[in-house]
């Protein structure tokens, strides 16, 4: 049997693709093989020896100890895009409830409840919650991924003026991308031009508190700012500062914390972008479909931390090996099989920044000794034979 540990509840659509009778799936289990989760925080988690895959169903891995897993040969996948329309629905949402008073306006009329003349109450009382439109105005996306994207052209639809920042833009992104969108080189421009701005990037090391006291400054007064992205993208102190002042006029997040919650003006959102019926069917079905597939034939789709490696599976023995991305690697390996008459049918190496991955279809059996001499190749870092 194979096992595989859910650290969050999992749509029913991903559990169903690990057929029952090879596959045992729980959320408490000792030596798992495989682990599937959505933003379940791992970086204190003992993550046993047995575990050779683990599937993020979702876009964002800063919950993952990526770097650990890559050192011990563990391949991380995530599921890129499979969430990014619930959450452009909810961006859009957003940028009408940071303009139009809605959430207020409603809890007024709620708090009518019993009186009698609500609708001469309501007429009188309406102006209080008058808003502005977003047509005409400026939008800054930061992130132009598969969310930012899907923002940007639907706002465009909604006749804003859109201004996207996105250093690293993946080519795919950049065709699916409107050419109406006003690509712009530095932060700085984004901050002080725009009136709404929606944050779609990662959190890594060199966006942690990016939004800080310099950038802020720059906003026009009563801007309207959006985090669907992570808590820690924003500096909270300098976030106070600007929403008591006034150059933030509204901050709508999707990751509330103890500061956040309660600041003036701020419309916290209990991490529902990607709560969707479908989103979180997309992003199971995809994890768990990548997680099976690397576990039965060794191919891997869509890892953040080793490469894309796709070699038809023909049932023939295969041996797999991580290692480190240095010369003479693949001579090593070929010549040690070469060396114990275990003949290549086929073979495929692939890189990934410090890391390489070889996947060969052998024609014969290979014995216990071979697979641990290929273990003591200095680079290798782990051998799954299957
Ligand atoms: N609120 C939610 O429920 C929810 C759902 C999905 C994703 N997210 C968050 O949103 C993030 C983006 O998701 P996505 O699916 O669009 O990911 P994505 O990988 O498709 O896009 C991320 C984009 O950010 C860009 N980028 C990276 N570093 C940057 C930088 N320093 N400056 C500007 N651009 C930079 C990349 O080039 C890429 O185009 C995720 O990493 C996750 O943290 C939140
Ligand atoms: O990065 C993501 O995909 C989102 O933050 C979604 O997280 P969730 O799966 O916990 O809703």
């Amino acid at each position: 049997m194979i096992k595989i540990q859910t650290l969050n509840n999992i749509s029913k659509n991903g559990i169903n693709e690990f057929p029952i009778q090879n596959y045992t799936i729980e959320n408490d289990m000792n030596e798992p093989d495989g682990i599937l989760l959505r933003s379940y925080s791992m970086h204190e988690m003992n993550i046993p020896e047995s575990v050779k895959a683990i599937a993020r169903a979702g876009a964002g891995v800063n919950n993952i100890p990526i770097d650990d897993c890559t050192a011990r040969g563990i391949v991380v996948f995530n599921t890129p895009g499979a969430n990014a329309n619930a959450v452009k629905e909810l961006v859009l949402t957003s940028l009408l409830l940071s303009s139009r008073r809605i959430l207020e306006g409603v809890e007024w009329t709620r708090s009518l409840f019993g009186e009698s003349n609500i609708t001469k109450i309501v007429e009188a009382g309406k102006k209080e919650y008058a808003g502005v439109e977003i047509a005409g105005k400026k939008l800054g996306i930061i992130g132009l991924g598969a969310i930012g994207a899907l923002v940007a052209n639907d706002a465009l639809a909604l006749d804003m003026e859109v201004y996207g920042y996105d250093p690293y833009i993946s080519v795919d992104t950049a065709w699916r991308l409107s050419r109406n969108v006003q690509r712009i080189d530095n932060l700085e421009e984004i901050f002080s031009t725009c009136d709404y701005i929606t944050i779609h990037v990662p959190l890594t090391n060199e966006t942690n508190r990016f939004v800080n006291e310099k950038l802020l400054s720059l906003m026009k007064k009563g801007s309207r700012l959006l985090n669907f992205s992570r808590a820690e993208l924003v500096d909270d102190a300098a976030l106070e500062n600007a929403l008591n002042d006034g150059t933030v006029g509204v901050y709508v997040t999707d990751f509330p914390n103890e500061k956040v919650i309660g600041m003036q003006n701020v419309i916290p959102i209990p991490h529902l972008g990607a709560s969707t019926k479908e989103s979180e069917e997309n992003c199971a079905r995809m994890a768990a479909k990548q997680l099976k597939n690397y576990l039965e034939t060794g191919n891997i789709k869509n890892s953040v931390n080793f490469p894309n490696v796709e070699l038809p599976y023909t049932g023939k023995k295969r041996i797999t090996i991580s290692h480190k991305n240095i010369p003479n690697m693949v001579g090593q390996i070929t010549g040690l099989l070469a060396k114990y008459h275990v003949n290549i049918a086929d073979m495929l190496n692939r890189s990934k920044g410090a890391y390489a991955y070889t996947m060969i279809d052998l024609d014969d059996m290979i014995n216990e000794q071979v697979e641990q001499y290929i273990k003591q190749i200095e680079g290798v870092i782990s051998v799954r034979i299957i």
